[in-house]
């Protein structure tokens, strides 16, 4: 039986843990608009993304959650860092952070809406506030980098 001390130091490891959701996505622009997805019963678009899985590699979560939300096969070599976006979590309690590491990647096949994904929509910065804080901040950049309208 843990002693109320190594209890207490858990439940506090825990408590942190839930206030940082550690996540990937995927930035993909074309047409000089940014790729956003909206889950069912959300308001706020994302980039399409998720959390690992226990003990996956960065590159294999993307992979695998653009696979699950868009359908579409990122070419694993082809990925890059992008940016990693500290934000307010959307659809977290109040002060839950989201450490979003984004990456760009080659892909095949057409981007369309999968599994709890609501819709696409192809976004512009002159529509950030449609957008979740962590997709502003990436919209923010591309924005300001002119490849996004
Ligand atoms: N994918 C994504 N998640 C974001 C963004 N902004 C933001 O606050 N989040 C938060 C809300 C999401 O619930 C969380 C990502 O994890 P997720 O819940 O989609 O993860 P998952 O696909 O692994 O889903 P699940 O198994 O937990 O249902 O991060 C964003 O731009 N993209």
């Amino acid at each position: 039986m843990p002693s109320p001390e190594t209890g207490a130091s858990s439940d506090a490891a825990e408590a942190a843990a839930e206030r940082v959701v550690d996540a990937l996505a995927w930035v993909h622009v074309s047409g000089r608009r940014l790729l956003c997805v909206r889950t069912h019963g959300r308001g706020l678009y994302y980039l399409p993304g998720g959390k690992r899985e226990p003990g996956e590699s960065d590159e294999a979560a993307v992979v695998r959650e653009a696979r699950e939300e868009v359908g579409v096969e990122l070419r694993p070599a082809t990925l890059r860092p992008f940016a990693v976006v500290d934000e307010a979590a959307d659809g977290y309690p109040e002060g839950t952070r989201v450490r979003l590491a984004c990456y760009t990647a080659e892909h095949t096949g057409e981007p369309a809406a999968a599994a709890e994904i609501a819709e696409l929509a192809w976004l512009t910065g002159g529509e950030r506030d449609r957008c979740a804080p962590a997709v502003r901040r990436v919209l923010d950049e591309l924005h300001r980098r002119g490849e996004v309208d």
